[in-house]
């Protein structure tokens, strides 16, 4: 855990903070909603505040193991959670002000057992024994280096709509509006210095989108063209279709689909937003929906449903939602999924097959075990970004051919 944001402390703030991990602890909410519903509600709350209450929140549930460890015991109670919170403020940096609340906490004895505790990975790490041991097994001496990349806090990265801009004149409109980026090699734009991109101008008129620079290299890995047949088979809110078509300079046709029809009404307003208009969505409703599509399509992005090991500084709760059951349960989709979608390609055409997953059992295990059961495929490359290479999220990508005859 390293030095943080550690504000003056006032009561109301230190309460809303604890009245929203008791919802994402003890009734299962994910932290990224409880946040925005708790500042949606307090639209009074200055940005200082604001930015403490999320970061502090964020941080207490991805370090919540080490916090809870040097407390000496899970916290059940309104003080508990009071006295994680002092602790965690005092590990960040901060001195604790002299309230009732706090007053069994020794800062010396607190810091004390934080080294004490620190030689132990899955403290130090604040991870489940059975995470700490999967990531070992699969991943061997990467595994130090990624579970530690993976508690950092996550980058904010833009995507330029090159149908609408180009990467210096986003930049310089959105420094107008107090946000200051850094371009990267791709042309995304790395955000340096933060304010409410939603709210910008520049983002209501679809001239970005967020998306994490390992992310935005999944797209170009599917080689589309302009007026090409193109299938996004788990399209969910449609990050990477948008993509895709901006690739396809809005020429030719896709066809984002998903097994959950709501997801694609999001995808529809983002694709309005982007002004892209080769986007068709077809929710998948039975297996009939993929028969029909059979021989169709040059490409085909597999995105599949996954652990999200990948992408755990986004959503640090999924350290505690996360079980190997889980993760056995995707798999099976994952392969499932890959036996029955890509019948969709013509001969010679091109699939992509991605996770936000950095473990080999979701990723290049499938892609081998699919090849010795489908001849007609040949794998032609596969990348792993691990966390820890460039600073971004972890993710897989295989792309595989479909040979002519
Ligand atoms: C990793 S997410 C997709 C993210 C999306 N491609 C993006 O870039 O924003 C995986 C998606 O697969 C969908 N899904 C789950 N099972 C599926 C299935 N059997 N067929 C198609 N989609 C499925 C989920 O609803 C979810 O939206």
């Amino acid at each position: 855990m390293g030095k943080k944001n550690t504000n003056r402390l006032y009561p109301n703030l230190v309460q809303a903070v604890v009245s929203a991990l008791q919802t994402i602890f003890t009734e299962d909410y994910y932290a990224d909603k409880v946040i925005q519903r708790l500042l949606k509600s307090n639209p009074k709350w200055g940005s200082r505040d604001r930015a403490f209450l999320a970061e502090s929140v964020y941080e207490i549930v991805r370090w919540y193991r080490l916090l809870y460890t040097v407390l000496g015991q899970e916290p059940k109670t309104e003080e508990d959670w009071w006295e994680m919170f002092g602790v965690y403020y005092l590990l960040a940096g901060g001195a604790l002000p002299d309230w009732k609340e706090f007053s069994r906490l020794d800062a010396e004895q607190i810091k004390k057992r934080q080294t004490e505790l620190l030689k132990d990975r899955k403290i130090r790490e604040s991870i489940p024994d059975w995470l700490d041991e999967r990531g070992a097994a699969e991943l061997g001496e990467h595994w130090p280096e990624s579970i530690a990349a993976l508690n950092r806090m996550a980058q904010v990265v833009l995507r330029t709509n090159q149908l609408k801009t180009t990467s210096a004149e986003l930049a310089e409109l959105l420094s107008k509006d107090g946000i200051e980026t850094r371009t990267l090699e791709n042309g995304g734009l790395l955000v340096t210095k933060r304010r409410n991109l939603f709210a910008t101008k520049a983002f209501k008129q679809g001239l970005f989108e967020v998306q994490d620079f390992s992310s935005q290299q999944v797209a170009p890995f599917l080689q589309v063209e302009p007026g090409m047949q193109v299938v996004d088979a788990c399209a969910g809110g449609g990050g990477k279709s948008l993509h895709l078509a901006t690739l396809m300079e809005n020429k030719g046709r896709l066809l984002a689909m998903d097994t959950a029809a709501w997801k694609l009404n999001e995808l529809k307003k983002r694709a309005r937003r982007n002004g892209i208009h080769i986007v068709e969505t077809r929710p998948i409703t039975n297996s009939k929906v993929i028969k029909r599509l059979e021989g169709k399509a040059d490409r085909l992005l597999l995105d599949v449903p996954c652990s999200g090991l990948g992408v755990i500084r986004r959503n640090p709760d999924a350290k505690w939602k996360l079980s190997n059951d889980f993760i056995e349960r995707v798999r099976k989709e994952q392969a499932d999924i890959l036996d029955r979608y890509p019948r969709m390609l013509k001969p010679g055409g091109l699939l992509v097959y991605a996770t936000c997953s950095i473990l080999p059992s979701e990723n290049r295990k499938q892609i081998d075990r699919f090849l010795e059961t489908h001849p007609e495929f040949e794998l032609e490359e596969d990348r792993t970004i691990l966390p820890q290479d460039e600073g971004f999220d972890g993710f897989y990508m295989a792309r595989l051919k479909k040979r002519e005859n």
